[in-house]
Parts: C-alpha cells; sequence; structure tokens
C-alpha cells in the first residue's frame, strides 16, 4: 500500500536502517518477505537504500512461514554470516521510528535474548466465549489491564534463540494450540523468556483503511 507517495515497506525499511543515525550501526542487513509477484517492485523501491545488503525473497503462506523463510536467506548469504541480533518488523508498522529501532537493539544487547516493544493498554479489556455467528458473546473475565502490554515490532532476538523457536514452531506446525501470533510467542513456546521494552504510538499497525488515513497524518518526528 502506498503512503505519501512511498510503499509501505520502503518507510519501514528506511525507518530500521534510520537507526544508525540515532547512534546505532548495526542495521545492515535487510531482508524483505513479500509475496512472489511483488518481489520485482519491492527490490526495484527499495534498491538505491545505501550501505545494506538487500535480499528479497518470497513468503510463505503465514507470517511464521514468511519469517522462516527470512531467516533461511539470512542463513544462506555469507555477507550475513556474523549478524547475531535479528529484529522481525512488519511492513504495516511503517512509521516505527528509529529510537525504538535503537530500543530494541540495546535491550537484546545488554543481555535480553528476546525483546519485545509493548505500550500500556487503555481500554477495559474483557475475555469471552467467542462462537461463531452468534453477536452477543457471554463474557469469562475482566483482564487486569495493568499486566496487559500491546505488542509492537520490530522485535528483536538473539539469532540462535530465534532459529531455535521457529525450528520449534515448524515442528509443531500441525498443532493449532501452539499457533504464535508474533514472533515472541514463539519463543515463549520454548519457555524462554521474553521481556518488553517501551513501545511507541509511531508503531501503531496499520490493519483498517481508518489506520491508513491515521498514519497519513502529520507526526511528531523522532527524538
Ligand atoms: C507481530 C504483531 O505486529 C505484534 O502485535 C502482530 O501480532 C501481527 O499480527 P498480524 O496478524 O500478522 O498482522
Amino acid at each position: 500500500m502506498p503512503l505519501g507517495g512511498q510503499s509501505l515497506v520502503a518507510h519501514a525499511a528506511q525507518n530500521l536502517l534510520a537507526a544508525r543515525a540515532a547512534g546505532d550501526d548495526r542495521v545492515r542487513v535487510l531482508v524483505v518477505t513479500a509475496p512472489a509477484f511483488h518481489l520485482d517492485a519491492i527490490a526495484r523501491e527499495l534498491d538505491g537504500l545505501d550501505e545494506v545488503v538487500l535480499l528479497v525473497v518470497a513468503g510463505g503462506a503465514t507470517r511464521q512461514a514468511s519469517v522462516a523463510a527470512g531467516l533461511a536467506a539470512l542463513d544462506a548469504d555469507p555477507r550475513a554470516s556474523d549478524v547475531d541480533v535479528v529484529l522481525v518488523h512488519d511492513a504495516a508498522r511503517p512509521l516505527a521510528p528509529a529510537s525504538l529501532v535503537v530500543r530494541v537493539i540495546e535491550a537484546v544487547r545488554d543481555g535480553h535474548p528476546a525483546v519485545v516493544p509493548g505500550l500500556p493498554v487503555t481500554d477495559t479489556i474483557k475475555r469471552v466465549a467467542p462462537h461463531r455467528g452468534v453477536t452477543v458473546e457471554p463474557v469469562l473475565e475482566t483482564v487486569p489491564r495493568a499486566e496487559l502490554r500491546a505488542v509492537q515490532t520490530p522485535q528483536g532476538f538473539a539469532r540462535d534463540l530465534l532459529a531455535r523457536a521457529h525450528a520449534h514452531g515448524a515442528e509443531h506446525a500441525h498443532d493449532e494450540t501452539l499457533a504464535a501470533s508474533d514472533d515472541a510467542g514463539l519463543v515463549e513456546r520454548l519457555g524462554e523468556p521474553v521481556w518488553v521494552v517501551a513501545g511507541d504510538e509511531r508503531a501503531a499497525k496499520i490493519t483498517t483503511a481508518r489506520d491508513l488515513a491515521v498514519a497519513a497524518l502529520p507526526t511528531e518526528s523522532d527524538e
């Protein structure tokens, strides 16, 4: 999708790489996974990015399969052999600022091998018992919101831990009860700890047409 004249993935890529200007020089390999019919267009659009090894590869049918394809591309490229921290990001969060990228990388480097950005939840959250086709749902409980965080990307990982989490996820792909909606969820399934750092409202996910319209509004630039 275009936003302000360029694709969401181009925005996301530029903000990841802008982490260098914000004081971190380590974002130097960029793997983009996308539907096969978009690969050429994305490679052309991202061609001008400076000082980065760019790999554009076909994703899979699920988020998990796409990230696994990205990790395989990283493993196959000798220029990425010394990469030890991997960030997994959504093009659907195109305005995640460089300061957030740096925060996640630094937390991983400081000894937290799985780090996600998260924001406190401001709505009251209730757990319900959903049933297909039923429009009035029974409430099971109100979840204490002080304990909740709405989790964003980029999520940062020690590369070996992320590889292990994906190998375990692939082994259990047939078991829907073990499906994870983010990469940190796969790490949790291994029984390994995951840490949260402060998220950023600018990293909001674009899911609806309204989200896209909000993303087009002027925002404060990064500090
Ligand atoms: C990874 C994520 O952005 C964290 O909030 C989210 O889970 C992605 O969900 P999607 O359904 O793959 O867009």
